[in-house]
C-alpha cells in the first residue's frame, strides 16, 4: 500500500534548487534509507515531509491527503537539531509531547527514556550530544504515526548506542509504520534497511529494494553508496 506519493516535487532556495523534480513512492511497513552526499538535499525533502517546509512546486500527499495540518498528524519527525530547548527537564518534555500530540502514549516515553539510560530530571543544557539524541528518538518512537522520519539519528553516538537505537527502533515500531532514515553511516544502517533512495543534487538517482540491488549490483550498499557517489 501506498502511504506518501511526490510528483514534481521540487523546492528552490535563493540560490539553490535543493529538489529537483522529485517523483517518489513509499510503502507502507518498509524500512527507507535516505543517502546521499552533504547537500543532497535529504533535510529539505524530510522536512517537507514533515509538514515544516513548503515545495516550491509539485505535490506531495500522505495517504491521499496534500500536505498540511492533516498530514502533520501522521508523521513523526525527529530533526538532525537539537530543538529541545535548553531550561527545560526531560519529564517537561514529556509532558510537552503528550499536550501537542494526541497519539503520544507517555508510558512508553517514560519506559523507553530508562531504557536509554536517561533520567527524568535531566535538564537538557546538562545531556551530552549523544544523550539528546536518544531523548529525541525516544520521544518520536514514542508517537502512534503513520510514517517516522528520523534525520541522522546516530549523530554523535558512539558505536554500541547506534545499535541499541537500531533495536529501539526495530522492538517499538511495529511492522505496519513506515520508516525513512537519512545517515551517513551506511555500513551500519544498511542491515535494517527495505529499501534505498539515492539524493544527488536534489535529484531522486535510486529507489529501490535493498536486497534486488545487492543482488543486481553484486555488491552491499555500502560499497554501491562508495560507488555512485566516488566523485561527490
Ligand atoms: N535555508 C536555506 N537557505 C538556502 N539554502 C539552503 C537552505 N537549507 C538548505 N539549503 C541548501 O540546499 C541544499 C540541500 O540541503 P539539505 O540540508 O537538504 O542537504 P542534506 O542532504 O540534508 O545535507 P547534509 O547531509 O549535509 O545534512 C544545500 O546546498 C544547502 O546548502
Amino acid at each position: 500500500m501506498e502511504i506518501l506519493k511526490a510528483e514534481n516535487l521540487t523546492k528552490k532556495y535563493i540560490n539553490k534548487t535543493a529538489l529537483d523534480n522529485l517523483n517518489i513512492t513509499l510503502e507502507k511497513g518498509k524500512i527507507y534509507g535516505l543517502l546521499g552526499p552533504n547537500g543532497s538535499g535529504k533535510t529539505t525533502l524530510m522536512k517537507i515531509i514533515a509538514g515544516l517546509l513548503q515545495a516550491s512546486s509539485g505535490n506531495i500527499q500522505i495517504m491521499e491527503s496534500m500536505i498540511g495540518k492533516d498530514t502533520k498528524k501522521l508523521v513523526s519527525y525527529m530533526p538532525t537539531t537539537n530543538h529541545l530547548s535548553n531550561g527545560m527537564k526531560i519529564k517537561h518534555w514529556i509532558e510537552c509531547f503528550h499536550d501537542y500530540f494526541e497519539d503520544f502514549n507517555k508510558e512508553k516515553a517514560q519506559e523507553l527514556i530508562d531504557f536509554m539510560k536517561l533520567k527524568q530530571d535531566m535538564k537538557i543544557k546538562n545531556l551530552s550530544t549523544g544523550m539528546v539524541q536518544r531523548l529525541k528518538i525516544s520521544l518520536a518512537i514514542s508517537r502512534d504515526a503513520i510514517l517516522y522520519v528520523f534525520d541522522e539519528p546516530f549523530n554523535g553516538i558512539d558505536p554500541v548506542s547506534r545499535e541499541k537505537i537500531m533495536e529501539t527502533l526495530l522492538n517499538n515500531l511495529d511492522e505496519e509504520k513506515t520508516i525513512i532514515i537519512s545517515s551517513h553511516m551506511v555500513s551500519e544502517l544498511e542491515r535494517i534497511l527495505d529499501r534505498v533512495i539515492f539524493l544527488d543534487d536534489g535529484k531522486l538517482i535510486i529507489n529501490e529494494d535493498a536486497d534486488f540491488l545487492r543482488v543486481e549490483r553484486k555488491m552491499s550498499i555500502d560499497e554501491l553508496y562508495r560507488e555512485v557517489y566516488k566523485d561527490a
